[in-house]
């Protein structure tokens, strides 16, 4: 149980995701969480499911605040971190989640000595499964690392990189359960393709992918050798495999996370020159 009060500025559904892992996993109490947002029936709704406090006011929330997790989109952030900056002093360990914003952008923002730790998470950490990737600032201690390690651990893996790959995280992990939604959702298409009713196609679809990252996971195998396992010769799935070979999967894929590593590169940028104003 973490014995500090965590504040998420800006509380939508990555932030939520976190906030409720933390809860399901015993992590933290709901009087020692607070959720700022704009919307009054954003507040209310994350009130009545977690019984977390909530507020409008994010200066008097980060105030309050032990640990401030900075959880608006890279667009709205420079607007929230100058709002919040008189609160931030070296007291306060903060935690950012937005793709592609630099330490130094925010550090120059919140001042010299400021305790950053820049991560890209992902939302399975709703369902304790996330994957995080962290990065400590300058001024953070180990052990303001190791307390963002324990946040994320309560909700998934984690993984220490240094900064400059956090960017090829956010393609990789970061956006990757939006790739891997739209791979379970095609195969269901698929199942009804070839004549299974819907409900059926979609858990058997969702079932594979999840019981074939566990089978990896739990064996340490290379993904390599366990298709083999599934291939025989002349069956069907080669017959599959060389339809996907054909279509470019492999290239698409390669393409979709360069792309989206590409993309947090620009949103640290556009930060990087409102900051720099
Ligand atoms: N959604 C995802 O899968 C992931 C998102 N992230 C990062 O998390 C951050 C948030 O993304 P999402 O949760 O997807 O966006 P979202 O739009 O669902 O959540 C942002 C929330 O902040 C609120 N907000 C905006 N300005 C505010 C302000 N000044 N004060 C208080 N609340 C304010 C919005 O009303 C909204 O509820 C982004 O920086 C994104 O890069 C990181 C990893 C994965
Ligand atoms: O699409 C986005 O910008 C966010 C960051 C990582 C996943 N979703």
């Amino acid at each position: 149980m973490l014995d500090k009060t965590i504040a998420f500025l800006g509380t939508g559904n990555m932030a939520e995701a976190i906030l409720k892992g933390l809860l399901r996993a015993g992590t933290a109490k709901p009087e020692n969480i607070i959720a700022t947002g704009r919307r009054p029936e954003r507040l209310e709704e994350l009130q009545r499911a977690y019984g977390v406090r909530t507020t409008s006011d994010n200066l008097a929330a980060a105030r309050e605040a032990d640990i401030i997790v900075l959880s608006v989109k890279p667009q709205a952030m420079d607007k929230l971190v100058v709002q919040v900056a008189p609160a931030l002093d070296h007291r306060k360990l903060i935690i950012s989640v937005a793709a592609g914003v630099p330490i130094a952008a925010l550090e120059r923002r919140l001042g010299a000595g400021a305790r950053i730790i820049r991560t890209m998470p992902n939302t399975p950490s709703l369902v304790g499964a996330g994957a995080c990737a962290l990065a400590r600032g300058e001024h953070a201690s180990q052990e303001d690392l190791a307390v963002a390690s324990r946040i994320f651990q309560s909700v998934g893996t984690t993984t220490v990189v240094d900064e400059n790959l956090l960017d090829a995280v956010t393609g990789l992990s970061g956006s990757g359960p939006a790739y891997i939604f739209l791979v379970i959702e095609a195969l269901s298409d698929a199942g009804v393709k070839v004549g299974l009713p819907r409900y059926t196609a979609l858990k058997l679809a969702a079932q594979t992918v999840l019981g074939s990252a566990q089978l990896l996971i739990e064996t340490n195998a290379h993904p390599g050798q366990l298709k083999d396992q599934v291939t025989s010769p002349g069956g069907t799935a080669i017959a599959g495999l060389h339809t996907l070979e054909a279509g470019g999967l492999r290239t698409t894929l390669i393409n979709a996370v360069e792309a989206a590593t590409r993309r947090a590169k620009e949103l640290g940028e556009q930060f990087l020159e409102k900051s720099e104003r």
